[in-house]
């Protein structure tokens, strides 16, 4: 058999699907952000600034403050330039000297103090608006359903709660107090020029558009080109963190050449944009530089002729050399403003939609907890069709009912539904069809947290907490006595294995602890569960990790407290359900079968093939053989 040539088949790579596949993600960082919803963003987060008036109102004044002190350092300098001059060839007047530069040090000095209390108000109305919003931002995201969840990738919603954020927070200082900054500085600035002299002051701020626009347009340019890197170094730490994760598999099938060509591919595509954005860079730099030197060489040709024939004085000549000093850096900077304005409309665009997404499922308007009495789930025509599946329905017509004491056994083949049909019962998703309730209550119809605090379910996936063995244990109970804790573990059948870790309870566990087993997870994930008391408990495919001695002595431990409640157990193996006061066979997402174990073999159909094939497998496969012969 020929081994396939990884690296000679990139058409039929297992990457090439998704890299060509269309890009539906939902925070899609190059997405383009229509006007009108980037226009309502910024207008958003102005009034959102405002929500801190001291601190916004301090650093306007401050900065108004300060523009006045940075614009009083040309024309205190031009008028001592003019006054040292008339002393020439005289006696020096040193307290005029002294005056003059007190007067310059105290309008540098005050400029100064201006200027940190304007930095200072504005970056604090920046973490203050930030910190609202992280704040709402994590709210959101553990308020939002499954059903978002699974269209949204994790990555993109860390990159809305901490780059789009950022760019929301710098908003204030970076766009709005510039804004009036620059507004001020080149409005008065350019007024007290050329009201001395119009065609000195034209040709003084001759370099302002030019550097504006060359300013802008980089900035701009560098921030597309950001974007389109962030993706691609996105993808890079994707295809790291894929092969991190999958490094087994790829060692497994001597697959590293391959994986290496991948990475080398989209490591290249990261370097060549770097190496464009250096590239514009330094020559918008440049040319900015060189026109602000071009502007300076034209006041000094004019200015001085002027000078010369007496037209006007070496400090006032000194005057517009001076601003146009002063100018120079606010000028090249403007691009960082309108960048900040673009970025402050797409992540604010990005982090409102969001916000705003609707809560599907959340509490009815005046719900009140749900109240247990008799501890009865009923599901009655249930139905469900996940988010984009149309008319396809996951599961339909599911109707049974449990009550306090009974347990359930839930079996079919894969994607029959079992998993989703559990998901509705503590409201995951909301059935799309029929209803849920229990002892008479819609689930709909009372509050989300009693729903959930009335039904627990181990999941398939048992995720674990980095924390102690303890911690993970209490997660729903977090006040528990020690006693209670060991008593989940112990039913669980996990407190030996405990006692033998070398901190007991205390072992910390998750990605950055103490390694378990996949049936070690599980029965940690049980014995969480079993700090609850809920009226419905349900064991989605728990077990399956777990051998079945060990299943059966957690079962056992199980009886009384199963006793209180309604158990749903799902499960591939027979052996876990066979008990169960009534199975359910699901197929297709409906029950095509349903009775006690017994009655279900003497039915003969699909429940009694898999007992058959699950009992007696070689007796199984030999009929197929010789049905093939
Ligand atoms: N989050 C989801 N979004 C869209 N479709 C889904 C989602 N989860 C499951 N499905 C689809 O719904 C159907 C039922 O899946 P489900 O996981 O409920 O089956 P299952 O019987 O639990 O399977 P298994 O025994 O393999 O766990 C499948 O066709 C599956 O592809």
């Amino acid at each position: 058999m020929t081994r396939p040539d990884h690296a000679s088949a990139p058409e039929t790579a297992p990457d090439a699907a998704p890299d060509n596949a269309p890009d539906d993600r939902m925070f899609r960082r190059t997405a383009a952000v229509d006007t009108q919803k980037g226009l309502g963003a910024i207008a958003r987060i102005t009034r959102m600034c405002f929500r801190y008036p001291r601190r916004a109102g301090i650093a306007f004044a401050a900065t108004v403050a300060a523009v006045v002190m940075q614009l009083a350092i040309p024309v205190i300098l031009g008028d001592a330039v003019d006054r040292t001059q008339a002393m020439a060839g005289a006696d020096p007047d040193v307290g005029a000297l002294v005056v003059i530069a007190l007067t310059l040090l105290g309008a540098s000095v005050l400029r100064g103090l201006f200027t940190l209390a304007q930095n200072y108000a504005a970056e604090s109305v920046g973490h203050a608006l930030a910190q609202d919003l992280r704040n709402a931002i994590y709210d959101k995201v553990q308020r939002l359903p499954f059903s978002f969840h699974d269209r949204t990738h994790s990555g993109d919603l860390i990159t809305v709660g901490m780059l789009d954020l950022e760019g929301v927070r710098m908003y204030f200082s970076t766009a709005l107090v510039r804004t009036l900054l620059l507004t001020l500085l080149i409005g008065i600035g350019a007024w007290l020029l050329l009201s001395t002299d119009v065609v000195l002051g034209l040709l003084a701020l001759s370099f302002v558009p030019f550097a504006a626009w060359r300013s802008s347009v980089m900035q701009l340019t560098l921030r597309r080109t950001w974007l389109i890197l962030q993706e691609k170094l996105g993808v890079l730490s994707q295809k790291m963190e894929e092969n991190l994760a999958g490094i087994r598999v790829v060692r497994a099938f001597a697959a590293q050449d391959h994986e290496m060509a991948k990475f080398d591919r989209s490591s290249k595509d990261a370097l060549e944009l770097s190496h464009r954005r250096i590239d514009v860079r330094v020559r918008n730099t440049s040319a900015m530089t060189f026109a602000f030197f071009a502007a300076m060489g034209l006041v000094l040709l004019f200015g001085g002729r002027q000078v010369a024939s007496g037209e006007i004085t070496v400090g006032t000549l000194a005057t517009f050399l001076t601003f146009m000093t002063i100018l120079q850096m606010p000028v090249r900077q403007l691009g960082l403003m309108v960048n900040a304005y673009a970025r402050a409309s797409t992540c604010g665009a990005r982090l409102f939609q969001l916000l705003d997404m609707p809560v599907e499922i959340d509490d009815a308007p005046g719900a009140q907890d749900l109240k247990i009495t008799d501890g009865t789930l009923r599901l009655d025509n249930v139905g469900f069709a996940y988010h984009g599946a149309g008319e396809q329905r996951a599961i339909s017509g599911i109707s049974f009912e449990a009550t306090r004491g009974e347990t359930i056994g839930i079996i079919g083949p894969p994607g029959a539904g079992k998993t989703t049909l559990m998901h509705l019962i503590p409201r995951f998703y909301d059935a799309t069809e029929g209803a849920i309730t229990i002892d008479g209550q819609d689930i709909r119809d009372v509050t989300l947290s009693s729903v959930r605090q009335a039904v627990a379910i181990v999941q398939q996936d048992s995720f674990l907490f980095t924390t102690t063995i303890e911690n993970n244990i209490a997660y729903a109970a977090p006040f528990s006595e020690d006693r209670r804790i060991r008593g989940s573990a112990d039913s669980a059948q996990l407190h030996d294995y405990v006692l033998g870790l070398p901190h007991q309870y205390r072992t910390v566990v998750g990605e950055r602890g103490v390694s378990l087993s996949g049936g070690q997870r599980q029965r940690l994930s049980i014995a969480r569960t079993l700090m609850m008391e809920p009226a419905v408990l349900i064991f989605d495919d728990s077990t399956a990790a777990i051998d079945a001695g060990t299943e059966t002595r957690i079962r056992a431990a199980l009886k009384d407290y199963a006793r209180d409640r309604v158990t749903l157990i799902v499960a591939h193996r027979l052996a876990s359900l066979m008990h169960a006061d009534r199975i359910l066979f699901l197929e297709n997402g409906r029950i095509v079968e349903r009775g006690t174990h017994e009655e279900l073999l003497a039915l003969g159909g699909r429940y009694k093939a898999l007992y058959d094939l699950q009992m007696h497998p070689e007796a199984d496969v030999l009929d197929q053989t010789e049905d093939a012969r």
